[in-house]
């Protein structure tokens, strides 16, 4: 059964939501999709329907776009089960064990995680995300962030984590393509029971063995009946848990003054690399960090020596209204309070706000709705197929017709676009050939921010107009100083955000964006002037409790780092 696209944009998500990131390995097309193909256009209605049996529009049957999975049954493990019992665990031992493999995860601190994991366990493990490639000898392993997963190698083993962010508006659509595309005997999915009617019913075509594994939580997790009461009660390992970066701050502010702990910061504009350092900073029980305030960036999948989850709010701001959090995201966030092995084996959870409990409680006992659609979205070699009917067409309304027509499975939906329609919208003034288009508009920028966006706008035109981007005609190296204030650390990470992006780009546009190497050291500078910034914050507080003496930043700068400045 075919659907229009626009019945999905509200379609099932578990509430995650991200700009969309790298989809680079092109579309294995079905064989029956070449160029040439019938397609019949009536122009008045601009209305597109295929004649004969190729259509460009249809996407009924991806799972037929990767001819190298389908020539393999493979042995499809779902480890399903709340947080914190193991699933992750068990499937990386089977993927260590393996001759090759690799593992896909939502977020490039997981791949970090993985990656460390198994080369320290004498298994080679490269590690590739957007934004890096870190080659070991001899690897057969690959930890990537899910972006970056190969369809077109074969592997023993493949891990998806994660797996119910398939139902995501933004980023679903790579974990669909993860799954149906990545040739493996053995393909491990972990994440939420939710996910397994889906699975099974989207793995019925492609004739893959289907098997459910499922786990009990392994270390207990106490909804406490009583709200945290005043600020005194912050212990160590407590994690407060708030949405907005200027709320992570004045909670960070207010503990500190309290004089008896110093807080670690974890939220999404930060940099990746200082999330991992204040992360590490928390878990390390000789620091004097010893509390962390926290988003939701904390809420998957990774292991904090966390004791005690505070939620100061819980309703979050989605981009268009504030709404309660979802019980998945409930869940999710919870799970962190004691991870087994870590310091604190019983996790307790509780609210600032004695009237949020009754939705703590409910939540905590409540199984995740079951997800109903998969995320798919068109890949450059569709859209350019697309283009043809449209000769005179720009990039945006090119995509607004492909995803108007588009027809899909009730399985599936399309990803929410916006932000790629809005780079689109900018990009069709420039000179640019329809694949370079394609390319910035899929790229990891964050059109909602002013520093980032201007950033995107200014790569694209250098390299429409000269073919090559230098760093250096749009920023000065040596001028990032320290931030005094909140207003020039989000200046900070925005910068860091625009080289990042770079980075980014010139892994695609290799000999267009030849500065990696100085937008790379300028990004570490960036994370290790923010950090510096926290640190400084906590020993403003008048009542904190002495630090040992700091790092000095020069000190940290390495050899490579400063040949730059
Ligand atoms: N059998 C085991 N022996 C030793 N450690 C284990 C074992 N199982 C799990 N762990 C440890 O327990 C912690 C939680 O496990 P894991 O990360 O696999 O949970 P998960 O179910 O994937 O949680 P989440 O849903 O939050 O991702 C990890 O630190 C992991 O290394
Ligand atoms: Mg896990």
């Amino acid at each position: 059964m075919s659907r229009s696209l626009f019945r999905y944009r509200k379609a099932t998500a578990l509430g995650f939501s991200r700009v969309l990131q790298d989809n680079v390995e092109p579309f294995r097309l079905n064989m029956e999709m070449k160029l040439g193909a019938l397609v019949s256009v009536n122009v008045t209605t601009r209305k597109y329907s295929s004649t004969k049996k190729f259509d460009y529009m249809d996407l009924t049957r991806p799972h037929t776009w990767y001819p190298l999975a389908r020539k393999k049954v493979r042995k499809v493990i779902l480890h399903v089960g709340p947080t914190n019992s193991g699933k992750t665990y068990h499937a990386l031992k089977r993927l260590e064990s393996c001759s090759s493999g690799i593992y896909c995860g939502p977020l490039r601190l997981l791949a970090w995680e993985v990656a460390n994991r198994l080369n320290k366990a004498k298994v080679p493990c490269d590690l590739i995300t957007g934004q890096e490639r870190e080659e070991v000898d001899g690897a057969k392993h690959k930890a990537v962030t899910v972006e970056m997963a190969d369809v077109v190698s074969d592997y023993e083993c493949a891990i998806i984590d994660e797996i119910q962010m398939l139902g995501c508006k933004t980023r679903g659509f790579s974990f669909t393509r993860a799954l149906l595309g990545i040739s493996a005997d053995e393909l491990h999915l972990c994440g939420d029971p939710a996910v397994v009617p889906l699975i099974q019913e989207i793995l019925k075509v492609t004739g893959d063995d289907v098997k459910v594994q499922s786990y009990e939580r392994l270390s207990p997790l106490v909804p406490l009946k009583v709200p945290l009461g005043s600020f005194s009660n912050i212990r160590k390992g407590d994690c407060i848990v708030t949405f907005s970066r200027r709320e992570i701050y004045r909670l960070k502010a207010k503990i500190e003054t309290g004089g008896k702990h110093l807080c670690s910061v974890v939220y999404g504009s930060l940099p990746p690399e200082t999330r991992t350092r204040q992360a590490t900073m928390f878990n390390d029980a000789t620091s004097e960090f010893d509390v962390l305030v926290a988003s939701d960036a904390i809420g998957m999948g990774l292991n904090l020596n966390i004791s005690r989850i505070i939620f100061s709010t819980m309703q979050k701001f989605d981009g268009s209204e504030m709404r309660d959090l979802t019980v998945p995201e409930i869940k999710q966030i919870a799970g962190r309070a004691g991870r087994y092995g870590s310091h604190f084996p019983v996790g307790e959870v509780t609210c600032l706000d004695p009237e949020d409990l009754p939705l703590l409680h409910s939540s905590l006992k409540s199984p995740s709705p079951t997800l109903e659609c998969a995320g798919l979205f068109p890949n450059f070699d569709l859209i350019f197929m697309y283009s043809r009917l449209l000769p005179q067409s720009g990039l945006h309304e090119i995509l607004e017709h492909f995803l108007e027509n588009a027809k899909l499975s009730e399985n599936y939906f399309i990803a929410n676009c916006e932000e790629v329609l809005k780079v689109a919208a900018y990009i069709d003034e420039l000179p640019l050939g329809l694949q370079d288009k394609y390319l910035f508009c899929i790229s990891p920028v964050d059109m909602n921010d002013d520093i980032s966006s201007q950033g995107l706008t200014q790569f694209a035109q250098n390299y429409a107009e000269k073919g090559i981007v230098r760093l250096k005609e749009i920023f000065t190296p040596g001028t990032l100083q320290v931030p005094k204030t909140l207003v020039a650390l989000r200046e900070l990470e925005s910068i860091h955000k625009v080289l990042d992006l770079y980075v980014w780009l010139s892994y695609r546009l290799e000999e267009s964006f030849p500065d990696r190497e100085l937008a790379s050291s300028q990004k570490a500078i960036c994370s290790l002037l923010i950090e510096e910034f926290l640190e400084r914050l906590g020993w403003q507080n008048p009542g904190a409790k002495r630090l040992r003496p700091r790092r000095s930043l020069t000190s940290l700068l390495s050899q490579n780092v400063r040949q730059h400045l």
